[in-house]
């Protein structure tokens, strides 16, 4: 194994998740393709971050991560060890028994029937971790750890505030020691003034136990901030892979720009690009590069071949497109040229050229 790979916490390789289409019956044949191809790497300690628009997989590829979802095909392993090949037992307690995830709405997340400390010993007990009594030390330990006050063990989630329940997620997720813990939209059901507080806790979280971190987040600015690396996808697909500050100016992918450039507030602004039509079904996604649809520099090439990632100069980046924006483009320009590719088009024709590009997969 090379030094990369057995560095690796979590490997996942072509992994794939094809669903049967929700409400098409048990016989339908529709299927729809979650994620496709998807390969990362994680490195312990290291953050990554997942953007893109709602249904391209964001989930998907953060329960694959943490074994929750099992990949259709393709592998995912954890320190060198094939995940899928373990017991299930194994398994659950590699990852964190399940729990090393953490979701965006914790009232949902915790079962109120149980106290919080029920609720952390849980996942020792399963796995017996320890006696009685070093468990009863744990969820002290625990609780301390994501500032929650020993007072709260025999409280019920619903007693609590919405950052409170998210610290009880948070120290359940960290139970098992997991080495990975996943955050899917952590604090979008929270009211603003405690987000960048659960945001902090995981930072420092993240820094003391030494932690590598999934987020995933519709908030931009936020995903860029927490993270080392970010990841983004388009229909199942991961389309760009860069260190989080050449994400947005540096961002070689039409669609990275196209989304950061919809984002308010960033230190280095870009002129908003704009992203027209909608996102394809994930059921039918288009031939060739998923994106091109949407894109104003797709042309026949991008309908019949997927582009394989090219690597950008900084270490670590790397997209799949055909025509990739150049470093030294000036945003003004793609802004330009954007504007100018879907006036010079009717909605009628751009329509009809969707559908079309839809219909001829
Ligand atoms: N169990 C399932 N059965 C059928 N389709 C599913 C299932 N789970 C996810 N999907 C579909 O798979 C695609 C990817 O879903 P996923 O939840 O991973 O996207 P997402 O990017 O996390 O979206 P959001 O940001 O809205 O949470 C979507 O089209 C979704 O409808």
């Amino acid at each position: 194994m090379s030094d990369a790979l057995s560095d690796a916490l979590v490997q996942v390789s072509g992994a794939h998740v094809v669903h049967r289409a929700r409400g098409g019956g048990l016989f339908t044949r529709d299927r729809v393709y979650a994620l496709t191809g998807a390969d990362l790497t994680i490195a312990p300690g290291e953050t990554v971050g997942v953007v893109g628009e709602s249904g391209c997989g964001k989930s998907t590829l953060a329960k694959v991560l943490v074994g929750v979802e099992r990949p259709t095909a393709g592998t995912v392993s954890f320190r060198g060890r094939d995940l899928w090949s373990m017991s299930p037992a194994e398994r659950r307690a590699t990852v964190g028994g399940g729990t090393g995830m953490i979701f965006q709405d914790p009232s949902t997340a915790l079962n109120r029937r149980l106290s919080v400390r029920r609720i952390l010993r849980d996942p020792l007990d399963v796995h017996r971790r320890g006696t009685p009594a070093e468990r009863e030390e744990r969820v002290r330990e625990l609780m301390a750890l994501v500032g929650l006050p020993a007072v709260l063990a025999d409280g019920l989630p619903g007693r609590l505030s919405g950052g409170q329940r998210q610290r009880v997620a948070i120290a359940r997720a960290l139970a098992l020691d997991p080495g990975l813990v996943v955050a899917d939209e952590p604090t979008s059901a929270l009211d603003v003034s405690v987000r960048a507080q659960i945001l902090n806790l995981l930072l420092d979280l993240k820094e003391r136990l030494g932690l590598a971190l999934v987020f995933v987040s519709h908030d931009i600015q936020t995903v860029r901030r927490m993270s080392d690396r970010v990841i983004t996808m388009y229909l199942g697909r991961i389309v760009e892979e860069a260190p989080a500050d050449a994400v947005t100016g540096r961002s070689r992918h039409p669609y990275t720009r196209a989304l950061f450039s919809a984002t308010p507030g960033l230190l280095d602004p870009i002129d908003p690009i704009p992203l027209t039509g909608p996102v394809p079904s994930a059921t039918r996604p288009p031939s060739g590069c998923p994106f091109r649809t949407r894109c104003w520099r797709a042309d026949g090439v991008c309908a019949e071949v997927m582009p394989d990632f090219a690597a950008a100069s900084s270490p670590g980046h790397r997209f799949r497109c055909h025509h990739p924006v150049q470093e030294t483009e000036w945003t003004g320009d793609l802004v330009a040229e954007a504007a100018s590719r879907s006036a010079s088009v009717s909605p009628a024709t751009a329509r009809a050229v969707q559908e079309r590009a839809v219909r001829d997969t």
